[in-house]
């Protein structure tokens, strides 16, 4: 709904596109399980003045003879692409799909989802597609964990120990802020989550903002990017890191 109301700041018309893509999970992922409610999602974005509502199915979007990929080189290697192989060149490729299918001026993306963003940021420069890609800000509930489906994967006891992953991050992004020894910041994070009984912890890190490439020396804008385990739900979170004027 975020990305709704800042889409209708920039645009005419809003269209919102509902398409659970099999092409960006692994075999052994949540694609069965991944929570979906059409009816609700319908009735909320249809109040919020939504134009068109375009929900594709499996098959219009991959018929037997589908045969073309869209794989990014670089920004989509490290972090949840090294998580979870493949994943990027799905949402690349269905992404680029539904581009040419709504053609939109102006296509708006969360920064929760950040190296997704970037991919798509990089897609649409090599490719020419001419569409703004704006990225909206992360959502929060009020103990700061992002908003996400699948928080409803958390059991009460998880969604309370899941607060450490916004906690852990904020802690070392305001430690490397102010000149604490990075690498240090990133295992205080790290032992955090497992403090919190998260079961295993994909990656903390510190990247560029724009290429994602691992930074070691804080020099221009950064992002502070974790994915971690925690009970059913594999949870991801970033934040900022800027270096001092
Ligand atoms: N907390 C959030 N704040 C802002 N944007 C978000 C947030 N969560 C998701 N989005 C964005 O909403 C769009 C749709 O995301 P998606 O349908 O994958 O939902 P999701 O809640 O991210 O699912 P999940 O986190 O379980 O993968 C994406 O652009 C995503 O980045
Ligand atoms: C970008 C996306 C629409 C591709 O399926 C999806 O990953 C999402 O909603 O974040
Ligand atoms: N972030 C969109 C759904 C997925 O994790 O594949």
């Amino acid at each position: 709904m975020a990305l709704v109301g800042e889409a209708r700041k920039r645009a005419g018309h809003v269209v919102v596109s509902i398409f659970v893509n099999p092409k960006q999970f692994g075999p052994n992922e949540d694609l069965a399980s991944y929570p979906r409610r059409a009816a609700k999602d319908s009735a909320m974005l249809n109040e919020a003045g939504v134009a068109v509502l375009w929900v594709p199915d499996v098959e219009a979007m991959y018929p037997a003879d589908y045969a073309t990929n869209i794989s990014i080189a670089g920004v989509s290697d490290g972090l949840d692409g090294a998580a979870r192989p493949g994943h990027f060149d799905g949402v690349a490729t269905v992404v680029a799909k539904l581009f040419n299918q709504v053609r939109p001026d102006v296509a708006l993306f969360g920064e929760k989802d950040f190296q997704q963003l970037a991919v798509i940021r990089r897609m649409v420069a090599d490719l020419d597609f001419g569409i703004e890609i704006v990225g909206v800000p992360t959502e929060r509930e009020e103990d700061g964990l992002a908003l996400s489906s699948r928080n409803v994967y958390l059991t009460p006891e998880e969604r309370v120990q899941a607060r450490a992953l916004p906690r852990a991050l904020g802690a070392a992004a305001a430690a490397i802020e102010s000149g604490g020894d990075i690498a240090e910041a990133l295992a205080r994070a790290e032992a955090a989550l497992i403090e919190a009984r998260f079961q295993s912890v994909d990656y903390v890190a510190l990247c560029d903002a724009a290429t994602l490439q691992p930074v070691t020396a804080l020099q221009g804008p950064a992002r502070l990017l974790a994915a971690a385990r925690i009970g059913a739900a594999r949870l991801i979170d970033n934040v900022p890191v800027m270096p001092k004027q």
